[in-house]
């Protein structure tokens, strides 16, 4: 049990026996957290287990749907084929997380004006909390939660002279891989495992790993960040009454910028899951699924984010926003003159960044919710690239749809996340998928933690050669 203090500022939204605590007088006030991660991780374990026996006893032959060619070739969209609890997307309404929506989970999971900080955005380590349990964490579980972090979140002089040792051209995605690999040097799991520890306790060492990997990623991203820029201050110090997000933006020379910290928290809070089937999910669970460490399936991960056509968009759409800017304006290019320079994208033969989605089919809600927070600050209110993004993305749509090839010629999230971050002077592009990659793992290890738990077994699809499927067919 930890035991916290927390300054009366922050007691607003906490349990009343604890405004009673505050109200008797003290400056601030001690109290036990109810719980931690890991005691609540350990409750839900049987629950799931249990639904996953009647699943099993009840449903085993129930048809999913039929298998045709075009899944095979297809990319396999639409099949239902893997097992993800903490979200899922649903293609007209979007993610949920557990059940709940971007703007539910705005309105109940806590933030850092709830925990004695600053700031109304969700709080990564409240998401964390929730993909883990399916439950909103209290003010002070998070708080908790934080803590931990903060205190395993310095990074070992090995991994440091590892990441110095890279080359500055070096893309920060594979250097941010590199790190995160590497890692494994320290694995409880491969430790455990390799002394024979028990299946059933599997996913006890994996949410230690992963707990520690998550504590571990800022200071990477961060190092990353000052090695390649020069920026930051290059020491990575972590103040354990702070936040993850607070000290990560300090560590990367914002911790002064109240904006660019909360829209860090939105940022890396909604990024974290978008069920089990995109390509960096996917990667960290069937990595994951060959008893890899959580090291080197989320290592894995990162590398699959690092494609142009999943994480990497936001890096592009940033670079191809800005010559779209350069030739036809920021926020007042007319209409016209942004519909011409759409279409010479296309007429080059390449794809409009931050546009289309291999299952929503309307606007993404994080967009949405990016934007929305561009709104509410009047720096980002006033920005040439922000209005001019927030143009594109009304008059794409149109576009896209007379150009007939996408099937969702709607913004995703990548369309919105880089213009924030270059208006706070964030500019170096080239870095803004390590911000997705701290984010992607609040979802990816969760699930590594609950496949270890359930016992899910090696995924080994089916794959068939074209002579044999001709075969298959004809039988
Ligand atoms: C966090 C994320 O990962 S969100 C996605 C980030 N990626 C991007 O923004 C890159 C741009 N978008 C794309 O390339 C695609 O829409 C993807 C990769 C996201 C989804 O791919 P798919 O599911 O295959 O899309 P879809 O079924 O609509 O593709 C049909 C055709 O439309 C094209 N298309 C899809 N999106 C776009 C686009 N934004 N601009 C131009 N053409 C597009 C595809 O390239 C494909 O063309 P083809 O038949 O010549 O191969
Ligand atoms: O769901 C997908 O395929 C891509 C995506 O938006 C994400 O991973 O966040």
């Amino acid at each position: 049990m930890l035991s916290l203090t927390i300054p009366r500022v922050a007691l607003r939204a906490v349990a009343p026996s604890r405004q009673l605590a505050a109200a008797a007088g003290a400056s601030s006030v001690r109290f036990a957290s109810t719980k931690s991660l890991k005691e609540a991780v350990a409750e839900v374990v049987p629950e799931k287990q249990e639904q996953l026996k009647k699943l099993k006893a009840e449903h085993a032959d129930a048809p999913l749907g039929e298998i045709t060619v075009s899944h095979l070739l297809g990319g396999m969209r639409g099949l239902k084929v893997m097992l993800w609890e903490g979200s899922v997307l649903d293609s007209e309404s979007g993610i949920t997380f557990h059940g709940k929506s971007i703007p539910d989970c705005q309105k109940v999971l806590p933030n850092a004006d709830q925990i004695g900080g600053k700031g109304k955005e969700i709080l990564p380590e409240s998401m964390l909390w929730l993909l883990l349990t399916g439950k909103v964490p209290t003010p002070e579980e998070v708080k908790g939660l934080s803590q931990e972090l903060a205190a395993k979140g310095k990074l070992p002089d090995y991994i440091e002279k590892i990441i110095d040792s890279l080359p500055k051209t070096l893309h920060p995605m594979t250097q941010f891989a590199t790190a995160v690999a590497a890692l494994n040097h320290d694995s409880k799991f491969a430790q455990g495992y390799s002394q024979g520890l028990k299946k059933a306790d599997y996913w006890k060492p994996t949410l230690d790993d992963s707990i520690d990997l998550i504590a571990k990623l800022p200071a990477i991203a961060a190092r990353i960040y000052y090695n390649v820029f020069g920026l930051g201050d290059g020491k990575q110090a972590i103040d354990s009454s702070k936040d993850l997000i607070a000290n990560y933006s300090e560590m990367i020379g914002y911790g002064d910028n109240e904006g660019m910290i909360d829209y860090l928290r939105l940022y890396i809070a909604i990024h974290g899951d978008h069920e089990g089937g995109n390509v960096s999910a996917h990667t960290a669970h069937l990595v994951g699924s060959a008893l890899s460490d959580p090291y080197l399936s989320y290592s894995a991960a990162l590398l699959g984010l690092a494609g142009p056509l999943h994480g990497l968009a936001n890096q592009e759409v940033l670079g191809w926003a800005l010559a779209m800017q350069e030739a036809v304006g920021g926020g007042e290019a007319s209409e016209e003159k942004i519909k011409e320079y759409l279409w010479s994208t296309l007429k080059s033969g390449r794809v409009v960044p931050g546009y289309g989605h291999a299952v929503l089919r309307q606007p993404d809600p994080r967009f949405t919710a990016l934007s929305e927070f561009c709104k509410t600050r009047p720096e980002l209110r006033d920005s040439s690239i922000v209005q001019l993004v927030q143009k594109v993305s009304q008059v794409a749509p149109g576009v896209l749809k007379e150009h007939g090839k996408t099937k969702n010629p709607f913004p995703n999230v990548d369309a919105a996340s880089g213009c924030v971050l270059y208006q706070y002077g964030l500019t170096q592009f080239t870095y803004y998928t390590v911000i997705f990659g701290i984010s992607r793992a609040l979802g990816a290890l969760p699930q590594l933690v609950m496949d270890r738990a359930l016992g899910m077994p090696i995924e080994r699809p089916k794959s068939m050669s074209m002579d044999s499927l001709k075969a298959f067919i004809k039988k």
